[in-house]
């Protein structure tokens, strides 16, 4: 059987049987299969490929097949994914992707060959703009409906995303496209340790658009580079570096050595703000709940002046090492749906669920309390989620800050990012966006305690 197309589909295959994460699983996959180069590639973009467009090649195998593809045996449901997938956003010639499949339906699904093969030959039928016309509904009569199956989206994230955008559909097309897109590997040149033109001369990348310490890595796994090694840079999406910077560059009044990171793991912010500490006599504390996360957190953070602890960020003004009114600038970077960084977990828009807003809402608003306690009078925080949706960010911070009891005032934190930076709103909060900044949709309040 042909090792690329199978190393996928148990991939695939682990995402829905066993919960996995594409981006642990199929690494390990590869490495069994030996699959390297080309061959690593082809897995890779059929893996990621078909896990993205999953909604809409579900749909179409549900009208090829004549009936709901959940009624469709796993592994058969799976290979024919797949094999829809090839057909229809690859150059794989029809003939090559309904025979490989075939033959992967032969392994995993041994009665459902000729099943298989009518399926695939009847989505071969169209491409995937007509199948589109032919299934989704009209623009006119149901936009969110028509953009969810066009660009393969659950519908309750392409309604959020719009309403992000202020109604916008032109531009939340162009967000679902770029969602569907591979996204580049950005690094974080740590301040200190070395510049951003000299990592990307080092690695062959191109030093960011905006963040004075990204570089784009044009390809290559970011894993085998001697500065990540050596922990002269770290892997990071540049909106990440653009919010974690921000917090440093607010203009303060007085003392400003002690700053904390109250949702630190695995520590990429922590990393940034820890070499920004360094350089300017600060020392970050770097708190996260959960075990292995810290110990990550300590591991990105080696060498710089960073305090890791293993606690609860919530119970600041209990936990002695977290007293109240005793930091200069803390970071909120809070547990979210995560729905700002799709492009880089295929999987997770169909995980999701809306039903998970309400647990993480009451959580992001019980840290963006603490550290509203945790801030000295004058001192700033920053509330950041890699999220747009408006019920994690703006209702999320006003109401947090209206129960806090704490006196604050919004900073306008457009001014904290590189200047010129286009596309930045009305302020005082800031969203960045993939299909404007080329970053994970970043959202960013800043708040100063009177
Ligand atoms: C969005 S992630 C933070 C990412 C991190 N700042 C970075 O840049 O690598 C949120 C983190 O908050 C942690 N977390 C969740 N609840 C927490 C709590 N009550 N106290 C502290 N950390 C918590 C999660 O385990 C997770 O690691």
């Amino acid at each position: 059987m042909d090792r690329p197309r199978y190393a996928a589909y148990e991939a695939i295959a682990a995402v829905h049987r066993d919960d996995a994460f594409a981006n642990l699983v199929l690494p390990a996959i590869l490495r069994e299969e030996g699959l390297f180069g080309r061959d690593a590639a082809f897995a890779t973009e059929l893996t990621y490929g078909t896990l993205r467009h999953l909604g809409t090649l579900d749909a179409i195998l549900t009208a090829a097949a004549g009936r709901e593809v959940q009624r469709i045996d796993p592994p058969v449901r799976d290979a024919l994914r797949l094999g829809a997938y090839q057909l229809l956003h690859t150059r794989v010639p029809a003939h090559a992707a309904v025979s490989s499949t075939v033959d992967l339906v032969r392994a995993v699904g041994p009665g459902a060959t000729g099943f298989a093969n009518a399926v695939l030959r009847e989505v071969a039928e169209r491409d995937v703009d007509a199948w589109v016309a032919q299934l989704a509904p009209s623009m006119e009569s149901d936009p969110i409906g028509h953009l969810a199956l066009a660009y393969s989206h659950p519908q309750w994230v392409v309604r959020a995303f719009a309403e992000a955008l202020g109604g916008d559909l032109g531009e939340t097309t162009r967000l679902l496209i770029e969602d569907n897109e591979r996204p580049p590997v950005h690094l974080c040149a740590r301040p200190g340790r070395v510049d951003a033109v000299e990592l990307a001369d080092e690695v062959g990348g191109a030093p960011g658009a905006f963040s004075p310490y990204a570089v784009y890595l044009g390809g290559g796994a970011p894993g085998d580079l001697p500065a990540v090694a050596e922990g002269r840079a770290h892997v990071q999406d540049e909106g990440s570096q653009l919010v974690a910077a921000a917090l440093t560059a607010a203009p303060l009044d007085g003392p400003d050595g002690r700053w904390l990171d109250l949702c630190a793991g695995p520590g990429g912010k922590a990393g940034l703000l820890g070499a920004i500490a360094a350089e300017r006599d600060a020392r970050l504390t770097a708190v996260e709940v959960a075990e292995h996360r810290s110990r990550l957190v300590a591991q990105a953070t080696r060498g710089l002046p960073v305090t890791v602890l293993n606690v609860d960020g919530r119970t600041v003004g209990e936990d002695p090492k977290l007293p109240e009114q005793h930091f200069d600038r803390v970071l909120v970077d809070a547990p979210c749906t995560g729905l700002g960084s799709l492009r880089r977990r295929p999987e997770s828009r169909w995980r999701r669920q809306p039903s998970d807003l309400s647990s993480l809402t009451r959580l992001q608003r019980e840290l963006l309390g603490a550290a509203l306690r945790a801030v000295r009078p004058g001192g700033v925080v920053a509330y950041v989620t890699c999220s747009p949706h408006i019920v994690e960010t703006h209702v999320t911070v006003t109401e947090a800050a209206r129960r806090s009891g704490v006196p604050v005032d919004f900073v306008d934190a457009r001014p904290l990012l590189p200047a010129g930076m286009p596309g930045l709103g009305d302020g005082p909060t800031v969203q960045l966006w993939p299909h404007r900044h080329g970053t994970d949709a970043m959202f960013l309040a800043v708040l100063r305690r009177g």
